[in-house]
């Protein structure tokens, strides 16, 4: 599913962290008191959050009015300033706070008193070069939006560095400090009067997948997937919240995970109730039931799947780039097929429930799984299991110009890249192409859907390459891709490429890149 969201709230846009961390000073929001009663809260504190109460007047909103509203904040009248690190640690005080995120200076002393965790926590940053520290902190908030109006200038590392030169980011494509496996994600709660949220935060760019299992109205576990390994959250609330979830989100950069729950009653509980972690390698045959919702036909041969779990007891996110199998008994044999799901947004259904999982199956001649399914009516049953891959969004994360190959059905791994992809912060995407391979214009999957993102956002295009077209017939071949690779007057050559098609496409594409001079490192290729 793309956007990585289970279900946003109705009605309301999504809420950035900023605007969660604001609602904490809103005043039906009830904070527990007592400390103790919050086993393994990340807090050092022992608040759930550790947020401070801001000043009247100073909400995110007259944040936002302040910034558009033409002052100064930056102190430089506009003007980008070089900083060095000497002149940098000179604005170390409440009344004159600079601080260096990601190369880039800023002049945060009038955010100071805007800022949710208070002021001696932001002050710990002033003066130096703080990205370390944010990012332990919230890797997660989107400062280069919040601190726009306060950019000062680029960190000048040493005097050999051009004073205009835009500065090279390269922290977060090193690789990460500590291996998946051994991160363990930290829980945070905060509640209102008529809700409790729940936050599982991993690491930026880990890629979590999420599955939630409801047991009963007090009762539920959140698993946490970490590369192979399974967190299990096991929850018992204080209290009954309603099932589904109101929200389930995962910011597949941030790795932060969100989940609200309507409690039953609208009450302040004391606290969120108990819960215990442990860790799980679930065994690779665990299957889980589900529904059809609906079944219907997309184009001449293939079809759209939604597909929900019995009783809605289990709601599934996978990992950005990661797919799951389905099982189905055919002639009393069981069959299993990987397949990737899709955002509900691409669907030409209007039947997608809002937690289904959603498929765009093709229907292969003797495919017995395939037709198997097309035949499936609403209200008919089959097995899916947890989600799998090995897909490493952080490979990616050093990459601003990336080249998507799909062949056929080989779309839908691709198509789960775009939106987290095109809505990454940092290190912004500059070129997003994908080269769709078919044989015929009418096999192309949601070519209107395609062409709609481009004009949404220039970043992403799409090319179509017909091996049986009407006019100018082409495969995939050594001329067709090397032109990608090449730089042009302003513009940077692709650096990295994903692959998804038969294995047959897969290995041609692979041998082209290779006689290209790509680095194998610089490739993934998706397989089923
Ligand atoms: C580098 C020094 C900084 C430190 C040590 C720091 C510390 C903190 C802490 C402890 C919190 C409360 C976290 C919690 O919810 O438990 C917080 C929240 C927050 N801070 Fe900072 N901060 C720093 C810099 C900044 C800067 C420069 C910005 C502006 C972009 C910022 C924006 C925010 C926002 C928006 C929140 C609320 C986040 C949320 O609710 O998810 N912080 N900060």
């Amino acid at each position: 599913m793309s956007d990585s969201t289970l279900k946003p709230p109705t009605g309301t846009p999504l809420k950035p962290p900023a605007v969660v961390a604001l609602a904490a000073h809103s005043s039906n929001l009830q904070l527990p008191s007592t400390a103790g009663l919050k086993p393994n809260s990340g807090s050092a504190t022992g608040n759930p959050r550790n947020k401070c109460a801001l000043k009247p007047g100073y909400s995110l909103m007259s944040w936002i009015k302040l910034c558009n509203s033409g002052a100064d904040l930056s102190g430089t009248q506009g003007r980008v300033v070089p900083v060095t690190r000497n002149e940098l640690a000179l604005h170390n005080k409440v009344n004159d706070a600079w601080m260096a995120i990601r190369g880039k200076v800023f002049n945060v002393t009038r955010y100071i008193d805007f800022h949710p965790g208070g002021v001696d926590e932001i002050m710990r940053g002033a003066g130096r070069d703080a990205t370390k520290l944010f990012d332990e902190v919230h890797a997660w908030v989107n400062y280069p939006q919040l601190l726009g109006k306060c950019y000062v200038g680029p960190l000048k590392e040493n005097a050999s560095v051009s004073a205009y030169s835009t500065p090279t980011i390269v922290d977060f494509a090193k690789p990460p400090s500590k291996p998946t496996e051994e991160l363990v994600p930290r829980f945070d709660w905060i509640q209102q009067r008529s809700e409790i949220t729940l936050y599982l935060y991993t690491r930026r760019n880990v890629n979590p997948g999420l599955c939630l299992r409801r047991i009963n109205g007090q009762q539920l576990t959140a698993s946490v997937l970490l590369g192979t390994k399974w967190h299990v959250f096991d929850f018992q609330l204080s209290a009954s919240v309603v099932w589904p979830p109101k929200f389930a989100q995962i910011g597949s950069e941030s790795g932060k995970i969100e989940l609200i729950l309507t409690k039953e009653e609208a009450a302040p509980w004391p606290n969120y109730g108990t819960h215990v972690l442990r860790q799980e390698d679930p065994p690779s045959d665990e299957f889980h039931d589900y529904d059809v919702v609906s079944c219907s036909d997309f184009n001449h041969d293939s079809f759209e799947l939604c597909l929900k779990s019995v009783e809605q007891k289990i709601l599934m996110q996978l990992p950005v780039g990661y797919h799951l199998d389905i099982e189905a008994s055919v002639n009393g044999e069981d069959i299993q097929r990987s397949y990737t799901p899709i955002s509900n947004t691409y669907l030409s259904s209007s039947s997608a429930y809002e937690f289904s999982l959603n498929f765009l199956i093709k229907r292969y001649d003797g495919g017995n799984l395939s037709s198997h399914l097309h035949k499936l009516q609403p209200g008919a049953s089959l097995r899916l299991s947890l989600p799998r891959g090995n897909f490493q969004l952080s490979k990616l994360a050093a990459h601003r110009n990336i080249l998507l190959l799909s062949a056929g059905s080989g779309l839908t791994p691709n198509l789960s890249l775009l939106q987290p992809l095109l809505k990454r912060n940092t290190n912004r995407i500059e070129r997003l192409h994908l080269l769709y391979f078919n044989k015929t214009e009418s096999d192309i999957w949601l070519k209107e859907k395609l062409a709609d993102l481009h004009v949404k956002d220039e970043r992403f295009s799409c090319h179509h390459i017909l091996s049986q077209a009407v006019e100018q017939s082409q495969r995939i071949s050594v001329e067709l891709l090397s032109p990608f690779f090449k730089n042009e007057a302003n513009i940077d050559k692709f650096t990295y490429m994903t692959i998804c098609g038969p294995t047959g496409f897969n290995s041609a594409a692979i041998e082209i890149l290779a006689d290209i001079g790509v680095e194998a490192n610089n490739i993934h290729v998706f397989q089923g």
